[in-house]
């Protein structure tokens, strides 16, 4: 795939436009499908470049799929793995080298998975670690962490713990596979569970496929975790409070037969976020009903920063529009909602007054360092943007002051399209390695095109 450069001007948007259909979900969904060893139809899928690695992971375990338009059909090959027999290459996907891992300790054979350069950054440490405590060999090629990673031998039931602060992926992974073991197994977490309603999707995915998987939450926390919204202390925060472990049931069996993808809620954060904030805009966003991700807390946030926003939950609509309010900035705390940060960070740059993001950490090991890679872009812009360990802190100027600029992409879909943001905010913006709207949100520009957006691709 060529190289892209989206150049993006001031524009007002209006109009309607569908959510693409979750990331997370599908990813689930077709892994949920070839464990299973029957025929199986997903519906309203995402096809997408991380969606089709994880099909073409699965494919050299022995699934097979065939897409027709937003449908895949699955054939699963249940507990009848196939060895591959070339190196499993993932590409960018985060979420199918941890899937794919945890698969291989089921093989019994060596497995080698590799992915792109950005995924040879990113820490696997946990995951390998656990496995190898699971009965498994499990390392890094490089003694890194880091991808490539070879898998070798058969992980057992027991009781078993991980680390939870680094990536919840490692542990969705170990809960997709372990119902498959010939005995039970319990998972206690330790350290900060970090992007938990991601491994609640995995739930959801893997009960609607028969499979039971008991989550016992120790509460040690007295806060309501079911209210992301906390008015009193202008914040958000979606932490769960308490020790968190999980009871899966061994010799269980995957059957899914027809399942439908929600919406994707990070991807239409842009759309949500740039429609809220520009004067003139009314947008209604469709196919977003309510499901178990954490970033419908996009709503929320967006409410608290006094956007005119409405979610119909029966409909599956979201309505924002602006008749010329600048939003306030506030406090977010990111540890369950890491895809968000960079929308935060342009609305923040946008707003009045301080924006704060914080307990961000694990959002510096996505397919680049988000928090260094929005600072660094946002600033070129004349954003007023401090790095700290955990967040970023923006002295919002309601736009005063902000222009357009040459930005990078940084090679990451979600820089890309926060970025995009920005731009129809100021105008006069370009933004590099555009292409990578692939990875998660192949139609974003001509969504953002078909509501108003003035952009070109070259
Ligand atoms: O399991 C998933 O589908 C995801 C989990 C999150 O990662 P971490 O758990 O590593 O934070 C999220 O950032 C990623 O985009 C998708
Ligand atoms: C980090 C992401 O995905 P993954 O971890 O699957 O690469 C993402 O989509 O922002």
């Amino acid at each position: 795939m060529g190289r892209m450069i989206v150049s993006v001007q001031k524009s007002i948007l209006v109009g309607e436009v569908s959510a693409p259909a979750s990331k997370s979900y599908t990813h689930r969904a077709v892994f949920a499908a070839a464990l299973g060893d029957g025929k199986c139809c997903l519906s309203n899928c995402l096809i997408s470049e991380d969606t089709r690695s994880t099909m073409k992971a699965c494919r050299l375990f022995g699934g097979s799929f065939e897409e027709i338009s937003d449908k895949i059909y699955v054939s699963g090959f249940g507990k009848r793995l196939k060895v591959p027999d070339e190196i499993v290459d993932v590409g960018n996907s985060g979420t199918t080298l941890r899937f794919m891992t945890a698969l291989s300790a089921l093989c019994g054979s060596e497995i080698t998975l590799l992915g792109d350069a950005s995924l040879q950054k990113r820490p696997n440490t946990p995951l390998l670690e656990t496995l190898q405590k699971m009965g498994a060999r499990a390392y890094s090629k490089n003694n890194n962490g880091c991808a490539p990673l070879v898998v070798e031998g058969k992980i057992k039931p027991g009781i078993y713990s991980i680390d939870g602060s680094v990536s919840s992926q490692f542990i969705s992974a170990l809960l997709l596979v372990c119902p498959l073991l010939d005995g039970p197994t319990e998972l206690s977490i330790h350290g900060e569970l970090k992007s938990k309603p991601y491994v609640d999707i995995t739930m959801d995915v893997a009960k609607a496929a028969g499979i039971e998987i008991l989550e016992q939450i120790e509460q040690t926390d007295p806060t309501d975790p079911t209210d992301p919204t906390d008015q009193n202390k202008n914040s958000v925060s979606a932490k769960t409070g308490g020790k968190i472990s999980y009871k899966i049931k061994g010799n269980q069996a995957y059957h899914l037969e027809n399942y439908t993808v929600p919406g994707d809620f990070s991807s239409v954060s842009y759309v949500l976020a740039a429609a809220a904030m520009i004067s003139g805009s009314d947008v209604d966003v469709k196919n977003l009903f309510p499901s178990a991700q954490g970033d419908l807390a996009i709503i929320h946030i967006l409410k608290e920063m006094g956007a005119d926003i409405s979610w119909d939950k029966k409909e599956g609509t979201v309505h924002v529009s602006n008749s010329g309010k600048t939003l306030t900035g506030i406090c977010v705390d990111a540890g369950e909602i890491p895809d968000l940060v960079p929308t935060l960070a342009v609305l923040g740059t946008f707003s009045e007054g301080r924006m704060e993001i914080k307990n961000a950490g694990h959002v510096r090991f996505k397919e680049t360092d988000r928090l260094h890679a929005m600072a660094t872009e946002l600033s070129k812009m004349g954003a007023e943007i401090i790095e700290t360990a955990d967040g970023l802190i923006i002295s919002g100027k309601g736009g005063a002051g902000l222009f357009g600029a040459n930005l990078c992409g940084w090679d990451d879909h979600r820089i890309v399209m926060a970025l995009f943001v920005a731009g129809l905010m100021t105008g006069g913006t370009t933004i590099d390695t555009a292409e990578s709207v692939r990875i998660s949100y192949p139609r974003f520009f001509e969504d953002m095109k078909k509501i108003g957006a003035n952009a070109i691709e070259k």
